[in-house]
């Protein structure tokens, strides 16, 4: 190769973690379609677990039951950030995963490590196929994807994600909301593998006094001005 050629593209990673209800969701999708990338819900494929293991009458709260069959379901995530879809054992679940049994179950079910060894591989494999990618979780920035060149840490004022999903859901209990919110919050960020944590490098956007038009903007404001200093 000449000392002229252009460098390898490498394909572009943007990390985007942060509690539930911050707008993770959302604003990836939104930024993914702005900027034609990939899109990746690595919550989906958490929720597609933990759904997989009620389905099939595992005792969601003995950690070493899960860990026992955690290799057993075979989850799909389409990463069109338009149409993404989610696949478990060839049965599309995008309702399911988000019914209360499977939102009541899934914190504890991502705390057993053979869990996330088996999801972290199948997400950096997606990660490494052809193109750039959103890919929005607790742990990208820090675990999954440290070496993303975007890495964005997205907050909100706990009455306001509350707010938003119980909007989001038709008008669910906003207290009740919100006190389900905290309590997987407390889960996410005490457990002892891969915890919510901003990671090293991110930039934190509390997106409490923005629209979502506004988030998705500053969020792709930040990745061209990343693009144009590489
Ligand atoms: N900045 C925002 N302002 C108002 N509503 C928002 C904002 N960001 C997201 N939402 C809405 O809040 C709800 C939860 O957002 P979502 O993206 O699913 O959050 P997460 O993925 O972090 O749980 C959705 O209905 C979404 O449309
Ligand atoms: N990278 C990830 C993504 C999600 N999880 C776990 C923790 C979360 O409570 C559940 C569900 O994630 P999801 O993003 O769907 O949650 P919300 O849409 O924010 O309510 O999965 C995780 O442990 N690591």
């Amino acid at each position: 190769m000449s000392s002229s050629a252009p460098a390898p593209l490498v394909p572009l990673v943007v990390a985007i973690d942060g509690p539930s209800g911050s707008g993770k969701s959302s604003t990836s999708r939104g930024v993914a379609a702005r900027l034609g990338l990939r899109y990746l819900d690595t919550g989906a494929m958490y929720r597609g677990m933990t759904w997989w293991m009620l389905e099939n009458g595992v005792d969601v709260s003995d950690p070493s039951a899960v860990a026992a069959r955690a290799r057993e379901a075979r989850i799909e995530s389409g990463t069109d950030p338009l149409a993404p879809t989610i696949t478990v054992d060839g049965v599309d679940v995008a309702e399911a995963i988000r019914g209360e049994a499977v939102t009541g179950a899934v914190s504890p079910v991502s705390a057993v490590p053979e869990v996330r060894a088996v999801l972290l591989d199948l997400q950096r494999s997606i990660i490494a196929a052809d193109g750039g990618i959103v890919v929005e979780g607790r742990d990208i920035g820090s675990v999954v994807a440290p070496d993303a060149p975007v890495k964005v840490y997205l907050t909100a004022d706990p009455e306001a994600r509350a707010l938003r999903r119980a909007a989001e859901e038709g008008g669910s209990d906003v207290a009740a909301t919100q006190q389900s919110l905290l309590a997987r919050d407390k889960i996410d960020s005490g457990r002892t593998v891969s915890p919510l944590t901003m990671a090293e490098g991110a930039v934190h956007l509390d997106t409490t006094p923005y629209s979502l038009d506004e988030v998705i903007g500053l969020v792709v404001d930040l990745v061209e001005a990343v693009e144009a200093s590489a």
